[in-house]
This record gives structure tokens, sequence and C-alpha cells, in this order.
């Protein structure tokens, strides 16, 4: 219930409906009530007082209650429909909406199987339970508390009997329950198992295929999938033990009251229409004791995935824009960034970078180079706001970027990254991608820049070409040149090119970087790149060693210098540096 109270802002608009379907059960349950008394008097004032005049009319009255109950019944499902998919439509927005906000640090843990589980499984259980499980468990308290009154009223002695009766069936109903309640759980992990593969399969059929796995999935597979079965056969098993126990219990029930009902009428305390009347009364009391066990399960797992829903809703945000965050008008930014003796560190672990200082005046270019995990991305991603550092400060025109709106600090940046990402889309739409009103004309001229336009119009439709699911059906360099084309076409005051030529070959590298020199003036790019060559024209290189700038200049002076720049540029042009020396021994031999 407290789950529920945290989630009143999301229904609490459409409350309406919920009390409506309440309301129209509530109706529909004393008219469940009026039957068994009409049956009564069919009986007792008609048929044995020999008024068969009276049977016409009793028996409209029967049928006319008996539709007026199904229509509040089937007013009741509509709003509690309504309800529900009004709760789940709007929870399922607000849950898209956080993923949008959430930071870095949240992805780092996060599982897509988990979110995407929340996204679907959960929140149908929560709509299943707002729109059928409320009304039903409703129900079952105004059946059993209704019937009851109605049933004393008829005979306090067979009422005794039946509430005798009834501990032993809700005891078999909670103890079904508690069974079946695991082995439902189990059910749904051995299905995430498999459903895991199947995703797990598709997504990385080539690595699959390359290493000739295929038979090694497929056992992997079956082994999934006999677990789920046997986890079905277990809970059917379970279920066709339950039902004929319950009827057992239910019919004991029933002959007991029937001989002391019978000798009631012998004797006479009771009419006969009395006992008919209580006899349809007893079902409608032991029909929701049957589900009670159902309904304590619903609960508990709407509960749980409530909980889970609002655990995501409630998530706090690490990196959000301050009280008073400043908003940047992008004509007026100039792209100085400066970083102040950062230090940063994810989660517990020793910092990712240290001390870092660096003063890249607009329009400049600076260069990182390091080995793998050296801190060049971390650098890139703190800049982005990506995620807050644990000490100094990172400015964008002199202003820190914490007093600056996340939004509005990342407009300024486009960056490329070493994994292109793109949608399942046309071409076209992933090169304008969170942009509006861009014109043919402009997405043609980046893609021209990016060297991407030639590959483009080979396609069979085009700029309309869909591409597959995460770029498939394009080549690492392809899919790479159209982030570059994507990123120049945001025409950013800063620009970010992590490794982003790593997937083309050295003359497209050339002719990118050549595009990128005329398309990037006067603006501030950081190129993080293992090739020298992307480097070369930069104002400043900064090479890093777990985390620390080791060295810092320019190619020029970087290359003269011994330490791990130099190291590198002997390994990338040895053949060129031979060369040369070759063309100088031969000059100095003539
Ligand atoms: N999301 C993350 N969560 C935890 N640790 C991380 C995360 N990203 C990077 N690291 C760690 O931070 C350190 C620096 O990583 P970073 O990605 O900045 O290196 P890099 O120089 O860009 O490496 P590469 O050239 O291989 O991309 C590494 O030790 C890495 O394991």
């Amino acid at each position: 219930m407290n789950v529920l109270r945290q989630m009143q802002s999301f229904f609490w608009e459409k409350r309406s409906f919920l009390y409506l379907s309440i309301l129209c059960l509530a109706i529909a349950t004393a008219l469940g009530l009026v039957t068994p008394n009409l049956l009564r008097t069919l009986i007792d004032d008609a048929i044995q007082a020999q008024h068969f005049e009276k049977v016409p009319a009793l028996a409209l009255t029967v049928i006319v209650v008996v539709a007026l109950k199904a229509l509040m019944q089937f007013l009741s499902g509509f709003f509690g429909g309504r309800m529900g998919n009004y709760l789940a439509y709007r929870l399922r927005n607000g849950c898209y909406e956080k993923l949008q906000v959430l930071s870095f640090r949240y992805y780092d843990k996060a599982r897509t199987g988990d979110l995407m589980s929340r996204l679907t499984g959960d929140l149908e259980a929560i709509r299943q339970f707002i729109a059928f499980g409320i009304p039903q468990i409703l129900n079952t308290i105004l059946m059993v508390v209704f019937g009851a009154v109605v049933m004393l009223y008829i005979s306090w002695q067979l009422t005794l009997i039946t509430m005798i009766s009834i501990p032993f069936l809700v005891i078999v109903a909670l103890k079904f329950e508690n069974r079946i309640h695991p082995a439902f759980q189990e059910m749904r992990l051995a299905l995430s198992a498999l459903t895991t593969s199947v995703q797990e399969n598709i997504t990385g059929v080539r690595t699959v295929k390359s290493f000739a796995r295929e038979p090694y999935e497929v056992d992997k597979f079956s082994i999934r999938n006999e677990r789920y079965k046997s986890n079905q056969i277990f809970a059917s098993g379970l279920w066709s033990r339950y039902f004929p126990l319950m009827e057992l219990l239910a019919c004991i029930c029933v002959v007991v009251l029937l001989g002391a009902g019978g000798t009631m009428v012998v004797r006479g305390p009771l009419t006969l229409g009395g006992l008919v009347a209580f006899f349809s009364l007893i079902w409608y009391i032991i029909g929701p004791m049957w589900n009670i066990g159902y309904l304590i399960n619903n609960y508990t797992q709407s509960e749980a995935s409530g909980e889970r829903v609002m655990e995501l809703l409630n998530q706090p945000i690490d990196v959000q824009d301050k009280e008073g965050a400043i908003e940047l008008r992008t004509e007026d930014v100039k792209g100085h960034v400066t970083f102040e003796n950062v230090t940063f560190a994810y989660g517990n672990k020793l910092p990712a970078v240290k001390d870092i200082n660096l003063d890249a005046r607009p329009g400049s270019v600076i260069g990182f180079l390091g080995g793998t995990g050296s801190g060049k991305s971390t650098i890139i991603q703190l800049l982005m706001h990506a995620y807050n550092v644990d000490s100094g400060r990172i400015k964008l025109d002199g202003i820190d970027i914490n007093d600056i709106k996340v939004q509005s600090l990342r407009s300024q940046i486009a960056s490329v990254f070493q994994e292109t990402f793109l949608f399942s889309s046309s071409i076209r739409n992933n090169i304008a991608y969170g942009m509006k009103d861009v014109s043919m004309d402009e997405i043609i001229r980046a893609a021209k820049l990016a060297k991407a336009h030639d590959f483009i119009m080979e396609m069979a439709d085009g700029y309309d070409t869909i591409v597959g699911e995460r770029g498939m059906g394009l080549s690492g360099g392809q899919k790479q040149r159209i982030a570059i084309a994507r990123a120049l076409l945001k025409n950013p005051k800063i620009l970010i090119l992590d490794d982003a030529t790593s997937a083309v070959d050295m003359e497209t590298e050339h002719e990118i970087q050549s595009g990128f020199q005329e398309v990037m003036k006067g603006r501030t790019t950081f190129i993080i790149a293992h090739r020298i060559s992307s480097l070369r024209h930069a104002d400043e290189i900064l090479v890093l060693d777990e985390g620390k700038v080791v060295q810092r200049g320019k190619h020029d002076e970087l290359i003269r210098m011994p330490g791990p720049y130099q190291d590198v540029y002997h390994i990338q042009y040895a053949d060129h540096i031979a060369r040369m020396n070759g063309d100088a021994g031969e000059q100095v031999n003539s």
C-alpha cells in the first residue's frame, strides 16, 4: 500500500475511474445477493404456496437482476482497465524520462535486461493489479462480508457450520500459495535466462559463428529450456493437486450442510427456499476463498514490481543542474576550456585521472595520447559533465561547468566516439540526430566533409537507406564517417574526437582530417588518438600514463624529447625514419 501511495501522483488525476470501478463492483456484489433471495421467494412463496401466477414476474426479475449485475461487472472492469492502463502509461513515460536524465554513474552499473524487465514485465504486473487485482480483492471482502450477513439472516446454525469449514479452505489456499509462489519466481528466472541466451545469441551471432560455437550455444539453450520446462511441469503439478483438494473440502462442507440443512427443513425451522438460497450463497463465499492465495500472490508480486519501478523513479541523479545554473547563449560561447587540478575516481576505485591541468584556448586543438586505461576518455567524460569531479575545477569561458545547465553545456559539444552508435533509422535521420529544422543540403554538406557522401550515394536508397540495429549493414569505417557527419552538422563550439578515425584507413583519416581543419576553424577540438598522424597539428599534446600527465607539448617538441611520445613515434614511423636516415646518409655520401 505504501507503494500505491508513492504512485499516487501518477494516477490521482484519474482517480474517478478507480472510484467508479469500485462503486460498480459494490453494486454488482449487492445484486449478486439478491438472486438467492429471489430463488427463496420463488420456491417458498410461489411454487410451494402454489401461487404460480407469481412465477413469470419473479423469473423476469431474476433476468433483470442478472443482466444488471453483468452490466455492473462490465463497467467495473471497464473503469478498472482504464485506470490500470492510464497508470501504466504514466509510469512508462515517467520511467523513460527518468532514464534520459539518469547520470552515467547509474548506467555504469545498470543491466539492460533488468531495466527492460522493469519497463515491461513490472509495469504490466502493476497494470494488472490496478485494473483487476484491487477490484478482485474488494470483491472478495464484499462477497464474504455481505454473503455471511445474508446467510446469518437465513440460518445462523448453517452459517456456523460454514464458518467452521472456512479456515480449512483458507489454510489449504495459503499453503498452496507458499509453494506456488517460489515456483513462479523460479519460472520467471528460468524464462529470463532463456530470453537472455536468445538475445545474446542474436546480438553476438558473428562472434558465435566465427568461433564455430553453434553446438555449444545449442547445448546452453537446451539446458535452460530444460530448466524452464521442469519448472512449468512442477507448477502445473501443484495446480493439478490443488484444485481437486479444494473441491473435495468444499464438497465435504456441502455434504455436511446438506445433512444439517435437510434435517432442519424436515423438522421445520428452515424453509426449502431458505435452504436453496443458502446453498447458492455458499458458492458465493467459497469461490473467492479459492482465489485468496492467488490474490495474495498477485498483491505481493505487484508490490515487488511497484517497488522496482519506484526504485528506478526515485533514483538520485548524480549530475543535475544546480539552482540558478546558467543557460549558455550559443552565440556568446567562445570555447575556452580549462582544467584546474582535476582529480576523479570511478566509485571506490583508484583515481582514473589525477591532477589534470590544461588550458585550451578557443579554436585550439588539444591531443591526448596514452596507453589503454590511461584516462584519456575519462577527461573527455568529465568535460561533458558526465560525472562530478572529486576535486579541482573544469571551466568553460571562465565559468565552472557545475554552474552551467548540463543540457546547455552538452549542446555546445559534439563528440565522435570510438564505438559509433547508429539508430535503426535512415542514414539521413542518423546524421540529423537531435537537430531540428535541418535542410537536406546541410546534411549532404556534412556528409561530404566526413567523406561519407560517396558511399551513401552508392546505396540503393541513398540517404533514405535504413541502417539496421546498431548500424548493421555498414562497415566500421562507414559507421564512423556517419558519426563524424553527425558531429559536423551540429556545428559545435567544442568538438571531441575520441579515437574517431580508428576504423578508417590512413588515407581516409587524412582526408577527413583535412575536412576537419576546414570546418573546425574557430572551434576548440579535443582529439584522442592512437596514431601520431592524428595529433601532429595539435596545439598541445598531453601524454597520459595511469591518469597523470607525463609529457606535454607540441609534436615537434615531443619527438625530440626522450619519453613515451618519442617511443610511439619511433614505432609508428620506423619506416619513415629509416627512409629519412637513408636519404640523409646518401646525401652525406654523395
Ligand atoms: N565507467 C567506468 N566505471 C569504472 N571504471 C572505469 C569506467 N570507465 C573507465 N574506467 C577505468 O578508468 C580508467 C581510465 O579509463 P579510460 O577509459 O579513461 O582510459 P582510456 O585512456 O580512454 O583507455 P582506452 O584508450 O583503452 O579507451 C581505467 O582504469 C578504466 O578501467
